[in-house]
């Protein structure tokens, strides 16, 4: 069973519909990217999975369970965690505390478990030096880790990324991927949207191209980026 389905799924901001019924699966384990021009919908889609929005139709499914109507709370309680594209932590609360926040509120995980938790997570993501240090104060790569570490953080099965590797240099952007893959292998699956597409398509094996809503492609990375009608739109090549 798909451990995330999305079924007929769509959404519109008055006349304008974002998400047009949109369906795929999210196998258990697996890293799924997807890519598309400015304003294809790609956030909102992330929006609509953990219940920043609501639909106006289709379903969404956490191993076959209907979520739809379930709060982000209640969603991320259930094992869907995200990171944002533009870094939201709690900026006078330090880094160690950030995570404590996203642990105890975010995953309910209980106050025993929770700092040895925080403490493997700050190692993974390379927090650990930083864990005193005042959120609001990082540099834009820490603050991305410290992204990537409040998901974690809620114990996720599912972590949807949302353009993590935008902004970073090569180097930073090397390190950043290495974290993810770890996280991939440790078995948690990824929806990854990116527009540094070596990045992202170092670490998936499917992608999704979305283009004014819809789904113009799902394939293997390198079938979606040579297809005509992917390059075209998404690329700006002519086919
Ligand atoms: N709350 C909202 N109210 C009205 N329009 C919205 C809202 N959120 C998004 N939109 C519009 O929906 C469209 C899709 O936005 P979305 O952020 O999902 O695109 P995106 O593919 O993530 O773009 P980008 O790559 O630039 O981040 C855009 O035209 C955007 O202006």
């Amino acid at each position: 069973m798909a451990i995330l389905s999305l079924q007929g799924v769509s959404k519109s901001f008055g006349a304008l519909k974002v998400t047009d019924n949109v369906s795929f699966d999210l196998a258990a384990g697996e890293a799924l990217g997807i890519i598309g021009p400015n304003g294809a919908g790609k956030s909102t889609l992330f929006n609509l999975i953990t219940g920043n929005l609501r639909p106006d139709g289709g379903k969404v499914l956490l191993h076959g369970r209907d979520i739809t109507q379930e709060t982000p709370m209640q969603r991320c309680a259930s094992g869907i965690g995200r990171s944002f594209q533009i870094p939201q932590p709690f900026g006078h609360l330090s880094v160690y505390e950030n995570l404590l926040v996203a642990a105890r509120f975010g995953g309910g995980v209980s106050a025993t478990e929770a700092p040895s938790l925080c403490m493997d997570i700050l190692h993974r993501t390379g927090l650990a030096a930083l864990a005193d240090r005042k959120a609001g104060a990082l540099p834009l790569l820490n603050r991305k880790r410290l992204e990537l570490a409040r998901a974690l953080a809620t114990r996720p099965r599912v972590i949807l990324l949302d353009e993590i590797a935008g902004g970073l240099t090569d180097a930073e952007c090397v390190d950043l991927i290495a974290t993810i893959r770890a996280i991939h292998a440790e078995g948690t699956a990824i929806i990854w949207i990116e527009h540094v597409l070596h990045a992202l398509t170092s670490v998936v094996t499917r992608l999704i191209a979305l283009n004014f809503g819809q789904v113009l492609m799902s394939g293997t990375p390198d079938e979606v980026m040579a297809a005509p009608q992917v390059q075209e739109i998404y690329l700006g090549i002519e086919a």
